[in-house]
């Protein structure tokens, strides 16, 4: 970016970027794995364990446009944003930048680029120096990238930029610890600007800030967004912030993007399952609008040992059940939300034992317990299971209270089998410029699949 395009830009990036097709930066099979290892001896033992942050993400950022990241804490978001970037070296695949490979390029190969994309953090503070005046923060990356003629160039530029920002001009001799949140993040993004940069990586920039100010800098990301022509990477976990600064959405489930759509189409007609979830703990300003309250139980799964098939088929609510399973979908849910826990040991025998021994005093029986195991372990309403399912499952309850977690294990055995648990679900197609991984949108698994009840996910999703 010019300096001139900064002061002469048109007032809509799109125009500057006609329409926004030309990509960026675009990753192809990008994977980051964290080594859990500290030494040799960690490396033999812990062989192949290793943290799956990232794991195989192909994403384009298209010149002129804002694709919001989006997704759980733990799902990877902050590691793809940092990758992008090299700041953590890609375990695998590609970055490229304007169709240039910069994955894994040392320090001193990335210095170009480093002016040609910026990143925005999520603590303003943490990423400001304490002891550097404002003046010094946003001129130092200039003098660096041999921007500027002289130290009053500079001096005057950081000026401009402070004014850009939303920041009086003569604030520039502050420290940053002078200044509230929202203001300490308008100093991170003018120190992002200094060096003029093509593409802004904005990791969770509001999320620190207080909600009467979320709204501030997120209009001042988007008008700057629009004036410069920037192309943005906005990663955050709440959907609310993105809805309207985005013009497209990537949603990311344990290290991988599950579903992408431009910002309305996704909002207004998810396809994943995963999206409707995180889409339904949005506030809605009509609440008679949300008639498909989906709840997301637990926490993401470890990406150490992410699980088999659909990542999120240990949560999703629309999971297929498979073609021995006699009773409903709902139940089906239940059901292999039990057999999954019991076969991860998940299953707290003594801790159930002791809550029922403390709330209702005394000493529970074994077979009180295992029926506790049973009723809290299976989420949910009450509903019918087929009996035989119903009966295993007493069955595994009363061996996991006898201490046999094995015999558990085998007693479920194949209760619960669902083509999500097996196969991968690939891309497939869901509208103009979208797609969904899951084999819910896929035609092959949707006509045989029942549709869920009341969560919407149905055979659209
Ligand atoms: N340097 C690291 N070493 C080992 N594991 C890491 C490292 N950085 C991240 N992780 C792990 O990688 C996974 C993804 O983390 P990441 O921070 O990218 O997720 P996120 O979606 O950005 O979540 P959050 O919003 O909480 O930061 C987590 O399990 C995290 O613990």
């Amino acid at each position: 970016m010019s300096r001139e395009t900064m002061t002469d830009a048109p007032a809509d990036a799109s125009e500057k970027a006609g329409v926004a097709t030309d990509v960026v930066l675009e990753t192809e099979g990008l994977k980051k794995h964290f080594d859990q290892s500290d030494g040799f001896l960690d490396r033999l033992l812990n062989a192949g364990q290793s943290v799956k942050a990232v794991d195989g993400v192909d994403l384009e950022l298209r010149a002129g446009e804002t694709l919001a990241v989006v997704g759980e804490s733990g799902c990877g978001k902050s590691t793809l944003g940092r990758t992008l970037l090299n700041l953590h070296e890609p375990t695998e695949g590609t970055v490229r930048f304007r169709g240039e490979e910069i994955g894994g390029l040392s320090d001193r190969e990335m210095r170009p680029y480093r002016s040609e994309i910026q990143m925005v953090f999520q603590d303003p503070l943490a990423s400001l120096n304490p002891r550097q005046t404002v003046g010094d923060i946003v001129t130092a990356p200039m003098e660096v990238h041999g921007i500027g003629d002289s130290d009053a160039d500079r001096t005057e530029r950081a000026k401009e930029l402070l004014e850009r920002v939303g920041l009086k001009p003569s604030y520039i001799d502050r420290y940053p610890g002078q200044f509230s949140g929202g203001q300490q993040q308008r100093v991170g993004i003018a120190r992002a600007l200094a060096v003029e940069p093509d593409v802004i990586v904005a990791d969770e920039p509001v999320s620190a800030l207080d909600v009467s100010v979320q709204a501030q800098i997120l209009n001042l990301l988007k008008n700057l967004q629009s004036e410069l022509g920037l192309s943005l990477v906005l990663i955050a976990h709440d959907l609310s912030v993105i809805r309207q600064v985005a013009s497209r959405v990537a949603v990311m489930y344990l290290g991988k993007i599950v579903e992408t759509a431009p910002v309305r189409e996704l909002f207004e007609e998810p396809k994943h399952p995963y999206t409707k979830s995180l889409l339904s703990a949005v506030p809605r300003i009509d609440p008679s609008a949300r008639t498909d309250r989906v709840v997301l139980r637990g926490t993401v799964p470890s990406p150490i040992d992410p699980p088999s098939g659909c990542r999120f088929h240990t949560r999703c609510p629309a999971v297929i059940p498979g073609d021995d399973w006699s009773g409903s979908q709902a139940a089906f849910r239940r059901a292999f939300t039990f057999q999954t826990r019991v076969e991860g040991g998940d299953v707290d025998v003594d801790a159930v034992r002791r809550q029922m021994e403390g709330a209702e005093g005394g000493s529970a029986s074994d077979e009180a317990v295992a029926e506790r195991i049973v009723e809290t372990t299976l989420p949910g309403e009450p509903r019918s299971l087929p009996d035989d399912a119903a009966e295993r499952i007493r069955e595994a309850a009363r061996l996991l209270v006898d201490g046999d977690a094995d015999a558990a294990d085998r007693t479920l055995g194949e209760l619960c089998l669902s083509p999500c648990a097996d196969d991968e679900p690939a891309r497939v197609d869901t509208g103009d410029d979208r797609w969904a991984a899951c084999h819910r949108v896929d035609p092959e698994h949707d006509a045989s699949v029942e549709p869920m009840e009341g969560t919407g996910a149905g055979s659209s999703g």
